[in-house]
Formats: C-alpha cells, sequence, structure tokens
C-alpha cells in the first residue's frame, strides 16, 4: 500500500469536515515553539474510540499545546468524563492551558505541570484510557506504571510506534531503540492484547485483559 496516496485521499475527503483540524489549531495558538502533535487522523480515532468507550478517567502523558488533549475533551465534555495530562514545559503548558479555555474544555481536563518520569511512577488514580505521546525515551520506562495504573478493560494508545519503519530525520534516530522496545513490552504482555495501526507516525492500540483469562 502505498501510505502517502493514502493519506492525501483521507486528508482530502475530510477536507470539508467541520471538526477543529491540526492546521486551525496550530493557527490560533500563538506560541509557535513546540514539540508536534498529533496527526487530524490519530484526533478522530481517539475521538472515535472515547464516543465508543466513554472512558470516565483518561491520562494523557505529553500534552505539547493541548492538540491531542482538546480533540479527547471535545467528547469527554458530552458525557462528563475526565483528562489529566502531564506536560513539564511551563511555557507550552501555559498555552495548552489558553488553548482549554478557547476550546471551552477546560473544566474537563486536569493539567499537571512536571515531569512525567517523577509524577507516574507515584501515581496511585487509574484509569480507563492511557494514552502515552511523551519523549520516546520514557516509554519502555514508563510501561510498568501504565500497565499498574491501567484498569482491567482498560485502553493503553501510544503514538510514534511506528518510528523503527519511517525514513526519520537523522536526529530522530535516537528514539527508534526505545520504541522497539516499548512496542516488544506491549505485544509479549501477558496482561495486553493488542495491535498496530499504521495512522500517525503508528499507534499501537492495546486493552488491559481480565487477569482471570490469563
Ligand atoms: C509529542 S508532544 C505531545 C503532543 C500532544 N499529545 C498533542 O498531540 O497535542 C510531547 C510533549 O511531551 C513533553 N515532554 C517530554 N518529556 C516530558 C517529561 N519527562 N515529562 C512531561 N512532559 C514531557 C514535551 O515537552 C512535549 O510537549
Amino acid at each position: 500500500m502505498d501510505f502517502n496516496k493514502i493519506n492525501l485521499y483521507i486528508n482530502d475527503i475530510y477536507k470539508k469536515s467541520t471538526e477543529l483540524t491540526k492546521r486551525e489549531f496550530i493557527n490560533k495558538t500563538q506560541l509557535k515553539d513546540f514539540v508536534p502533535v498529533i496527526d487530524d487522523d490519530v484526533a478522530r480515532f481517539l475521538k472515535l474510540i472515547i464516543k465508543i468507550t466513554k472512558p470516565e478517567n483518561i491520562l494523557e502523558i505529553g500534552t505539547s499545546i493541548g492538540y491531542s488533549t482538546t480533540s479527547m475533551a471535545q467528547i469527554v465534555k458530552e458525557y462528563g468524563g475526565k483528562i489529566t495530562t502531564i506536560e513539564y514545559d511551563e511555557k507550552v503548558a501555559a498555552q495548552a492551558k489558553l488553548n482549554f479555555i478557547s476550546a471551552g474544555v477546560e473544566d474537563f481536563i486536569e493539567l499537571k505541570i512536571g515531569n512525567a518520569e517523577k509524577i507516574i511512577p507515584d501515581m496511585e488514580e487509574k484509569f480507563d484510557l492511557i494514552f502515552q505521546d511523551v519523549d520516546k525515551r520514557l516509554y519502555p520506562l514508563l510501561f510498568d506504571d501504565c500497565l499498574r495504573i491501567l484498569k482491567t478493560g482498560g485502553l493503553l494508545i501510544a503514538e510514534d510506534t511506528l518510528f523503527p519503519v519511517l525514513d526519520l530525520d537523522e536526529r530522530w534516530h535516537c528514539l527508534i531503540e526505545p520504541i522497539e522496545q516499548f512496542n516488544e513490552l506491549v505485544v509479549n504482555c501477558l496482561k495486553l492484547d493488542s495491535t498496530f495501526l499504521p495512522i500517525g507516525d503508528g499507534l499501537i492500540v492495546a486493552v488491559k485483559k481480565d487477569g482471570r483469562r490469563l
């Protein structure tokens, strides 16, 4: 399959959609220096899965300017769930907060400003959905804790998991090994059922199984 052709077709067919796009979101954002955010097809997938499963308690690791958080919150707002999102760059977090307010979703989001590597191991709260989109080097390091705080039946979704097969700029090559480690951890974990989706830079979607059926 020619994924460039596929992406062009999908982007074109959605161009009349009234949904908030990544481009519009970035254009409205004053701060211009931030780490890239998810693509529109990943935002559509997250919104759809949230619409279907209605997770009460969502954890996002890696907020940036809050495009993915806002996209998810637009659906969470419809049924009254909550999103906790973690970002350690204070400038970017401040911009994300402004973006939540301008989208009218701030009441459904708790923004934790700090290092996910320190915050996650201390977390006791349990989540129905965890969206992992932080520094890729943290993916394997945070895996056990993500599994611990994910409820049975909960979803673990991680972005950028197809880095190993993408034509990445040389400066990102150091991120391939941790992603490979993370993918192995997810795929070989007896507590998870998973699959890859070739959207964005590759999503892995996993569900935590009922322990009795292991
Ligand atoms: C890929 S961006 C997140 C994009 C966002 N999910 C979206 O699509 O709108 C990753 C973010 O994680 C933040 N980050 C990186 N390492 C972190 C850490 N150790 N703790 C908290 N945030 C971190 C970066 O500053 C960056 O803004």
